[in-house]
């Protein structure tokens, strides 16, 4: 029996990875894939024509940033609605306008128009009722201190420079979104408390708590809100 029927995870679950950058979401993504033998979405970051110039002049492109995320997520979405489910996404659609281009707006490296006119884009594309949520969202919360570390450690030269204002004002308005976020499940994992490199038994444990949010079940893409379905 593999990992996904002795958890009772259905093959055509969604499953997408929440958290602020350097947390550990990529990592994750490839161990439940794998666990799970379900298909991976990644982020663009590598050939991102706009991620090094973004990091240079946040006035300047964090516009175009924000529209290319947006149209490369749109893309991963209507790949896996075509396969029919079984994938793990490395960080959800939700996060762009809820934590980044939120962010820049008040931050003032956006400018209100440019808001305006990319949360119009994002409303029309993402809150239709035709627009899958997933069947589970896992928030993989860290210490600022470890994030930093491993922002460090993994050694992108663009995040390295930016000052750590900008990573602990992220850290900041991750913990307010999460508190509020309730457009699917959620399971929230503290980075302190498995170690998926070390330790072969803390993949078991995640899915352990996944299978009580999604497992035994067949999941239907919906629409609602599951504002009451939390586990910690
Ligand atoms: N469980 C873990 N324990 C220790 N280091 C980790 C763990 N998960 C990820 N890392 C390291 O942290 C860094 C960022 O991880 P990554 O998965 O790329 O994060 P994200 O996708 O959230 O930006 C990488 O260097 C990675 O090797
Ligand atoms: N929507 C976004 N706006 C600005 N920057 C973003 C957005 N989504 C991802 N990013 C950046 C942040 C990181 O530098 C890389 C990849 O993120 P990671 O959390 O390491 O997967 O892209």
């Amino acid at each position: 029996m593999n990992a996904r029927e002795k958890y009772g995870i259905p093959n055509d679950a969604v499953i997408t990875i929440a958290g602020t950058v350097g947390v550990g979401k990529s990592t994750m993504t490839k161990t439940l894939a794998n666990a799970l033998n379900f298909k991976t979405s990644f982020e663009k970051v590598d050939n991102n024509p706009y991620l090094e110039s973004f990091y240079e002049d946040f006035q300047r492109w964090s516009f175009h940033l924000q529209v290319y995320f947006l149209a490369e997520r749109f893309k991963e979405q209507k790949k896996i609605f075509e396969y029919g489910g079984g994938f793990v996404q490395d960080r959800s659609i939700y996060e762009d306008t809820g934590i980044f281009a939120k962010m820049h707006y008040e931050k003032g490296t956006m400018t209100p128009t440019d808001y305006e006119t990319y949360k119009n884009l994002f409303d029309a594309m993402v809150m239709t009722p035709y627009f899958p949520h997933p069947d589970l969202l896992i928030y993989i919360e860290g210490s600022l201190d470890e994030v930093l570390k491993r922002i460090h450690e993994r050694g992108r030269e663009m995040e390295k420079s930016t000052p750590i204002s900008y990573w602990e004002e992220m850290h900041d308005r991750y913990s307010k979104w999460i508190d509020s976020f309730n457009a699917c499940p959620v399971l929230r994992i503290n980075i302190a408390d498995y170690d998926l490199f070390n330790d072969e038994e803390s993949v078991d444990l995640i899915l352990e708590k996944v299978s009580r949010v999604i497992g035994g079940r067949s999941v239907k893409q919906s629409v609602s809100t599951f504002a009451d379905n939390r586990i910690e």
